[in-house]
Protein backbone atom coordinates (compact mmCIF):
# COMPACT_ATOMS: atom_id res chain seq x y z
CA UNK A 1 0.00 0.00 0.00
CA UNK A 2 1.62 3.50 -0.79
CA UNK A 3 1.06 6.93 0.82
CA UNK A 4 0.44 10.14 -1.18
CA UNK A 5 0.70 13.48 0.44
CA UNK A 6 -1.48 15.90 -0.80
CA UNK A 7 -0.29 19.56 0.19
CA UNK A 8 -1.47 23.24 -0.85
CA UNK A 9 1.10 25.46 -0.41
CA UNK A 10 1.29 27.83 2.80
CA UNK A 11 -0.41 31.12 2.67
CA UNK A 12 0.78 33.32 0.04
CA UNK A 13 1.27 36.89 -0.02
CA UNK A 14 -1.83 37.44 -2.15
CA UNK A 15 -4.02 35.48 -0.25
CA UNK A 16 -3.34 37.41 2.24
CA UNK A 17 -4.07 40.38 0.53
CA UNK A 18 -7.09 38.44 -1.14
CA UNK A 19 -5.89 39.11 -4.45
CA UNK A 20 -6.90 36.22 -7.52
CA UNK A 21 -3.28 34.54 -7.96
CA UNK A 22 -3.10 31.88 -10.29
CA UNK A 23 0.01 31.57 -12.33
CA UNK A 24 1.26 34.61 -10.96
CA UNK A 25 4.42 34.03 -9.25
CA UNK A 26 3.89 35.07 -5.56
CA UNK A 27 5.83 34.26 -2.91
CA UNK A 28 4.63 32.56 0.68
CA UNK A 29 3.67 35.23 3.81
CA UNK A 30 5.11 34.57 7.26
CA UNK A 31 2.13 32.56 7.98
CA UNK A 32 2.35 30.61 4.80
CA UNK A 33 6.31 29.95 6.00
CA UNK A 34 5.19 29.04 9.48
CA UNK A 35 2.24 26.68 7.73
CA UNK A 36 4.62 24.78 5.71
CA UNK A 37 7.19 23.85 8.63
CA UNK A 38 4.34 22.92 10.96
CA UNK A 39 3.18 20.66 7.94
CA UNK A 40 6.70 18.90 8.04
CA UNK A 41 6.57 18.44 11.58
CA UNK A 42 2.91 17.00 11.18
CA UNK A 43 4.71 14.55 8.44
CA UNK A 44 7.18 13.74 10.69
CA UNK A 45 5.09 12.77 13.85
CA UNK A 46 3.46 10.43 11.26
CA UNK A 47 6.80 8.70 10.54
CA UNK A 48 5.86 9.04 6.87
CA UNK A 49 8.91 8.45 4.70
CA UNK A 50 8.76 9.79 1.46
CA UNK A 51 10.36 8.57 -1.88
CA UNK A 52 9.54 10.95 -4.21
CA UNK A 53 8.38 14.50 -4.23
CA UNK A 54 6.22 16.62 -7.00
CA UNK A 55 5.04 20.45 -7.46
CA UNK A 56 4.54 22.83 -9.37
CA UNK A 57 6.72 25.33 -11.15
CA UNK A 58 5.53 28.30 -9.04
CA UNK A 59 7.45 29.66 -6.14
CA UNK A 60 5.13 29.35 -2.95
CA UNK A 61 4.38 25.73 -4.06
CA UNK A 62 8.29 25.01 -4.28
CA UNK A 63 9.18 26.36 -0.92
CA UNK A 64 6.28 24.86 0.81
CA UNK A 65 7.59 21.26 -0.10
CA UNK A 66 11.29 22.13 0.83
CA UNK A 67 10.03 23.69 4.31
CA UNK A 68 7.72 20.47 4.64
CA UNK A 69 10.85 17.76 3.82
CA UNK A 70 13.55 19.82 5.40
CA UNK A 71 10.98 19.86 9.19
CA UNK A 72 10.89 16.05 8.47
CA UNK A 73 14.49 15.54 7.43
CA UNK A 74 14.13 14.44 3.58
CA UNK A 75 15.00 17.63 1.69
CA UNK A 76 17.25 14.78 -0.45
CA UNK A 77 14.25 12.68 -1.73
CA UNK A 78 13.74 12.93 -5.22
CA UNK A 79 11.77 15.65 -7.15
CA UNK A 80 10.27 17.40 -9.99
CA UNK A 81 8.63 20.66 -10.78
CA UNK A 82 5.96 20.28 -13.50
CA UNK A 83 3.87 23.67 -14.92
CA UNK A 84 0.60 21.03 -15.71
CA UNK A 85 0.67 21.31 -11.30
CA UNK A 86 0.61 24.82 -11.29
CA UNK A 87 -2.46 26.64 -9.94
CA UNK A 88 -5.33 27.08 -12.31
CA UNK A 89 -4.66 30.54 -14.17
CA UNK A 90 -7.27 32.89 -13.61
CA UNK A 91 -6.83 34.62 -16.73
CA UNK A 92 -7.41 38.27 -16.49
CA UNK A 93 -8.64 38.12 -13.10
CA UNK A 94 -5.04 37.87 -11.80
CA UNK A 95 -4.13 40.50 -9.14
CA UNK A 96 -7.96 41.50 -8.94
CA UNK A 97 -8.61 41.65 -5.64
CA UNK A 98 -11.39 38.89 -4.85
CA UNK A 99 -14.00 41.36 -2.55
CA UNK A 100 -13.38 44.31 -4.79
CA UNK A 101 -14.37 42.36 -7.88
CA UNK A 102 -17.46 40.82 -5.91
CA UNK A 103 -18.53 44.16 -5.45
CA UNK A 104 -18.03 44.54 -9.06
CA UNK A 105 -19.92 41.70 -10.65
CA UNK A 106 -21.79 40.56 -7.70
CA UNK A 107 -21.29 37.48 -5.21
CA UNK A 108 -23.07 35.16 -7.37
CA UNK A 109 -20.80 35.70 -10.62
CA UNK A 110 -17.35 35.59 -8.44
CA UNK A 111 -18.28 32.36 -6.82
CA UNK A 112 -18.88 30.90 -10.38
CA UNK A 113 -15.73 32.03 -11.51
CA UNK A 114 -14.07 30.83 -8.43
CA UNK A 115 -16.06 27.47 -7.96
CA UNK A 116 -18.11 26.36 -11.02
CA UNK A 117 -16.34 23.40 -13.01
CA UNK A 118 -16.57 24.57 -16.85
CA UNK A 119 -17.11 28.38 -16.31
CA UNK A 120 -14.07 30.56 -17.82
CA UNK A 121 -13.15 33.19 -15.96
CA UNK A 122 -12.88 36.49 -18.42
CA UNK A 123 -9.18 35.87 -20.75
CA UNK A 124 -5.86 37.08 -20.77
CA UNK A 125 -4.49 37.63 -24.55
CA UNK A 126 -1.22 35.95 -25.25
CA UNK A 127 -0.32 39.79 -26.33
CA UNK A 128 -0.94 41.35 -22.70
CA UNK A 129 2.32 41.92 -21.09
CA UNK A 130 1.09 39.52 -18.32
CA UNK A 131 0.82 36.53 -20.02
CA UNK A 132 2.76 33.54 -19.23
CA UNK A 133 3.86 33.99 -23.06
CA UNK A 134 6.11 36.03 -22.01
CA UNK A 135 7.66 33.91 -18.95
CA UNK A 136 10.65 32.26 -19.95
CA UNK A 137 9.89 29.27 -17.93
CA UNK A 138 6.90 28.41 -19.92
CA UNK A 139 9.21 28.48 -23.36
CA UNK A 140 10.08 25.75 -23.98
CA UNK A 141 5.97 24.79 -24.22
CA UNK A 142 3.87 24.59 -27.57
CA UNK A 143 2.57 28.51 -27.39
CA UNK A 144 -0.97 27.14 -28.25
CA UNK A 145 -0.46 25.26 -24.51
CA UNK A 146 -0.26 28.25 -22.46
CA UNK A 147 -3.72 29.22 -21.07
CA UNK A 148 -5.39 32.61 -21.27
CA UNK A 149 -7.50 31.54 -18.23
CA UNK A 150 -8.86 28.00 -16.95
CA UNK A 151 -11.65 26.48 -15.25
CA UNK A 152 -11.45 23.34 -13.08
CA UNK A 153 -11.97 21.23 -16.07
CA UNK A 154 -9.46 22.37 -17.88
CA UNK A 155 -6.73 22.57 -15.04
CA UNK A 156 -7.85 18.91 -14.56
CA UNK A 157 -7.64 17.88 -18.52
CA UNK A 158 -3.53 19.35 -18.12
CA UNK A 159 -2.99 17.95 -14.19
CA UNK A 160 -4.15 14.08 -15.36
CA UNK A 161 -1.30 13.21 -17.85
CA UNK A 162 0.69 14.40 -14.96
CA UNK A 163 -0.45 11.96 -12.98
CA UNK A 164 -0.87 8.87 -15.53
CA UNK A 165 2.87 9.49 -17.00
CA UNK A 166 4.90 10.58 -12.89
CA UNK A 167 3.05 10.18 -9.85
CA UNK A 168 0.60 6.89 -10.65
CA UNK A 169 3.27 4.35 -11.81
CA UNK A 170 5.28 5.65 -8.64
CA UNK A 171 2.33 4.14 -6.94
CA UNK A 172 1.82 1.71 -8.16
CA UNK A 173 5.35 0.67 -7.42
CA UNK A 174 4.83 1.59 -3.78
CA UNK A 175 6.58 4.32 -3.73
CA UNK A 176 5.47 7.26 -0.85
CA UNK A 177 4.83 10.47 -2.93
CA UNK A 178 4.29 13.87 -1.73
CA UNK A 179 2.68 16.13 -4.18
CA UNK A 180 2.92 20.24 -3.34
CA UNK A 181 0.83 22.30 -5.00
CA UNK A 182 -2.30 24.54 -5.79
CA UNK A 183 -6.10 24.65 -3.87
CA UNK A 184 -7.27 24.28 -7.85
CA UNK A 185 -5.07 21.74 -9.27
CA UNK A 186 -5.03 19.56 -6.08
CA UNK A 187 -8.99 19.88 -6.42
CA UNK A 188 -8.90 18.13 -9.80
CA UNK A 189 -6.52 15.75 -8.91
CA UNK A 190 -8.51 15.20 -5.78
CA UNK A 191 -12.05 15.17 -8.07
CA UNK A 192 -10.31 12.29 -9.96
CA UNK A 193 -8.76 10.20 -7.66
CA UNK A 194 -11.90 9.92 -5.59
CA UNK A 195 -14.41 10.21 -8.34
CA UNK A 196 -16.19 13.38 -7.02
CA UNK A 197 -18.79 15.03 -9.42
CA UNK A 198 -18.80 18.13 -10.99
CA UNK A 199 -21.23 19.39 -9.00
CA UNK A 200 -19.70 18.35 -5.24
CA UNK A 201 -16.64 19.26 -6.53
CA UNK A 202 -17.70 22.97 -5.58
CA UNK A 203 -17.84 22.49 -1.93
CA UNK A 204 -14.14 20.49 -1.36
CA UNK A 205 -11.40 22.79 -0.93
CA UNK A 206 -8.14 22.89 0.46
CA UNK A 207 -6.40 24.58 3.61
CA UNK A 208 -3.02 26.03 2.95
CA UNK A 209 -0.05 24.71 4.71
CA UNK A 210 -2.29 21.40 5.62
CA UNK A 211 -1.14 18.11 4.30
CA UNK A 212 -4.03 15.24 2.78
CA UNK A 213 -2.70 11.94 3.29
CA UNK A 214 -3.99 9.13 1.33
CA UNK A 215 -3.76 4.94 1.37
CA UNK A 216 -3.90 4.15 -1.72
CA UNK A 217 -3.95 0.00 -3.06
CA UNK A 218 -2.58 -0.87 -5.92
CA UNK A 219 -5.30 -0.46 -7.84
CA UNK A 220 -4.93 3.21 -6.69
CA UNK A 221 -8.47 3.07 -4.63
CA UNK A 222 -8.62 5.05 -1.79
CA UNK A 223 -8.55 3.04 1.62
CA UNK A 224 -8.24 6.08 3.93
CA UNK A 225 -7.92 9.67 3.82
CA UNK A 226 -6.96 11.97 6.76
CA UNK A 227 -6.10 15.39 7.05
CA UNK A 228 -3.14 16.30 9.62
CA UNK A 229 -3.89 19.41 11.22
O1 LIG B 1 -5.25 31.48 -7.41
C1 LIG B 1 -5.79 31.91 -6.39
O2 LIG B 1 -6.26 33.05 -6.29
C2 LIG B 1 -5.88 31.02 -5.14
O3 LIG B 1 -4.73 30.37 -4.94
C3 LIG B 1 -7.00 30.03 -5.25
O4 LIG B 1 -8.11 30.75 -5.50
P1 LIG B 1 -9.61 30.26 -5.26
O5 LIG B 1 -9.80 30.00 -3.79
O6 LIG B 1 -10.42 31.41 -5.75
O7 LIG B 1 -9.81 29.01 -6.07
Amino acid sequence: MAKLVFIRHGQSQWNLSNQFTGWEDVDLSDEGVRQAKNAGQLLKAEGIEFDQAYTSVLTRAIKTLHYALEESGQLWIPEEKSWRLNERHYGALQGLNKEETAEKYGDEQVHIWRRSYDTLPPLLDASDEGSAANDRRYAYLDPRAIPGGENLKVTLERVIPFWQDKIAPKLIDNKNVIVAAHGNSLRALTKYIEDISDEDIMDVEMATGEPVVYDLDQQLNVISKKKLN
